[in-house]
């Protein structure tokens, strides 16, 4: 999958009314998403996170930029073949299965509704094939008559990930999808998930709050800040490799690290999406910012390490510890 300079500009409204203003929820965005390969992606609420998770199985299209999944180009297809294309090659799991599932079809017929919809097989194959996705995301035959509403929240996440593999993706997308669980199934649902990229081979994209989840989780993680891709890092360095100061913030502040490091303060509020910053988005809350963060957002720049890179005009010393930047930090707030 390859998404190339992807920008997604909405009409911003107010009190359900359209207004004159924008929002910038997509800026220049770059992915790369390599076969068997996964890529995390975490930034705070309202960064893009989930506008880049649609534009990657073509439900958003992009107002500029190109998208192209196993080197054909999403939105220069017709509308049928880019449906049959993303339906066969890529799934996708949302946040909350309660609102993702068709509430009064019985389990079977959500997982043969991609089938039927495909024309996969034969009436005997597609109800072979949901049996066998059932017990691939470990639900017992006994519930293939149940409604979404008799099921666990857990169960019901089970449902939403075989509909996803419905098609024998090679890629899925995640969408948040433990953060409406009770804490108790999210392991569950994570490990199934761990487990079923090993059995099939499968491509992740997985977005998250939870950094640390998505560091255990990834190959590579994306930093986004404000609607901009702003560093990309091997995920076992995240924390002490990354070059971009807000990478380096946001990893500072988790809990349950083994080694806790030094929170960096994020001072001050995310700006608005409707008017970001000139230059880099990030200059206002960044201790290391100067006038010429204001007049230009840099391109990448390639690490010393292969599959990092970072756009930043200050970056931090390679391999700085961050207890040192949690100092600086303090002492030069912007
Ligand atoms: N349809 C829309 N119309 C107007 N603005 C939108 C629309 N969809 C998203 N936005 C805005 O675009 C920006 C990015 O939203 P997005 O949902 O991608 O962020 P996010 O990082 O996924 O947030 P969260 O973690 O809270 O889900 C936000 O400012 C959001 O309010």
């Amino acid at each position: 999958m390859e998404v190339r300079n992807a920008h997604v500009v909405h009409r911003a409204r107010s009190g359900g009314l359209f207004t004159r203003d924008r929002v910038y929820a997509l800026t220049g965005a770059d992915l790369t998403v390599a076969a068997g390969e996964t890529v995390g992606v975490v930034g705070e609420s309202g960064c893009g996170k989930s506008t880049l998770a649609k534009v990657l199985v073509g439900i958003q299209r992009p107002t500029s930029g190109t998208v192209s999944f196993r080197g054909r180009e999403l939105w220069a297809m017709p509308a049928g073949e880019r449906r049959a294309a993303v339906g066969a090659g890529i799934g996708m799991v949302f946040q909350d299965p309660s609102t993702a599932l068709n509430r009064r079809l019985p389990v079977r017929r959500i997982l043969r509704d991609p089938l039927d919809v495909h024309e996969r097989g034969g009436r005997g194959e597609r109800e072979d094939r949901v049996r066998e996705l059932m017990s691939l995301v470990g639900l017992p035959r006994a519930l293939a008559d149940a409604l979404p509403g008799q099921l666990s929240g857990g169960q019901r996440q089970r449902v939403a990930i075989a509909r996803a593999l419905a098609l024998d993706p090679a890629l899925v997308v995640a969408d948040e999808p433990t953060s409406a669980l009770d804490v108790s199934v999210r392991a569950q649902i994570l490990n199934l998930l761990l487990d079923l990229r090993e059995r099939l081979g499968l491509a992740l994209v997985f977005v998250s709050h939870d950094i640390q989840t998505v560091r255990r989780m990834s190959d590579r993680v994306i930093t986004m800040y404000l609607g901009r891709i702003v560093e990309e890092t091997p995920a076992d360095r995240v924390t002490d490799a990354a070059r971009h100061p807000y990478t380096r913030a946001l990893f500072s502040a988790t809990p349950g690290l083994l080694d806790p490091l030094d929170p960096i303060p994020l001072t001050g509020p995310v700006p608005s999406a409707t008017r970001p910053p000139s230059g880099c988005p990030f200059r206002t809350r960044c201790w290391k910012a100067d006038p010429v963060c204001a007049e230009s957002m840099p391109g990448f720049s390639a690490a010393s390490r292969p599959g990092h890179r970072y756009r930043c005009h200050h970056p931090v010393e390679e391999d700085r510890p961050t207890r040192d930047l949690a100092r600086q930090s303090l002492l030069q707030e912007p």
